[in-house]
């Protein structure tokens, strides 16, 4: 059902400070920051030959990654993004498996504006999931 690994999320307390360390450190090519306020977070994609990784900060007073960064003060992991053809067929199998999808169920536009859907952590050996749904 999962096709191939789209990005790998980063938090950092500092966007301007990962995104310097990521270009002139680590030699990348790195977009330049963009505000998603719908999903509370300011994001920047360090674009790789075969994925990508998502570096994001809170933005606003409500972003859902608020809580990890305040445990993880200087930045973590976050969570992990997989290919699906279909999202809401993989939703149905998962949820009908027992799996616990985050929100209201319903696939939002992610940072690549296309439908994406988070999986709880605690049903993925203690991984953030997230799918997202490529042009068929
Ligand atoms: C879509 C735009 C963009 C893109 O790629 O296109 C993005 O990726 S947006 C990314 C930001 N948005 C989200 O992450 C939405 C889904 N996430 C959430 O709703 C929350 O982060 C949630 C519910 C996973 C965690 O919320 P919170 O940090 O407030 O902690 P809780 O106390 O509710 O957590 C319960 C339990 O889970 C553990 N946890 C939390 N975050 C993670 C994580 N990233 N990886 C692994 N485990 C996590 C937390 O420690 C708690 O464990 P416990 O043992 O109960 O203490
Ligand atoms: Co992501």
């Amino acid at each position: 059902m999962i096709g191939q690994l789209n990005h790998v999320a980063i938090v950092v307390p500092d966007l301007a400070v990962s995104r310097e360390r990521y270009t002139k450190v680590l030699g990348t090519n790195v977009s330049a920051p963009v505000d998603l306020h719908e999903h509370g977070i300011a994001v920047c994609f360090v674009e790789l030959p075969n994925t990508k990784t998502e570096l994001m900060t809170p933005l606003g007073t409500k972003s859902p990654v608020s809580a990890f960064l305040g445990r993880n003060p200087s930045g973590g992991m976050h969570h992990i993004c997989y290919e699906v053809r279909d999202l809401r067929a993989a939703r149905d199998h998962l949820v009908a498996g027992g799996a616990r999808v985050l929100g209201t169920g319903e696939p939002k536009l992610g940072a690549h504006g296309l439908p994406v859907l988070f999986l709880h952590p605690k049903d993925f050996d203690g991984t953030l999931i997230e799918l997202e749904e490529i042009a068929q």
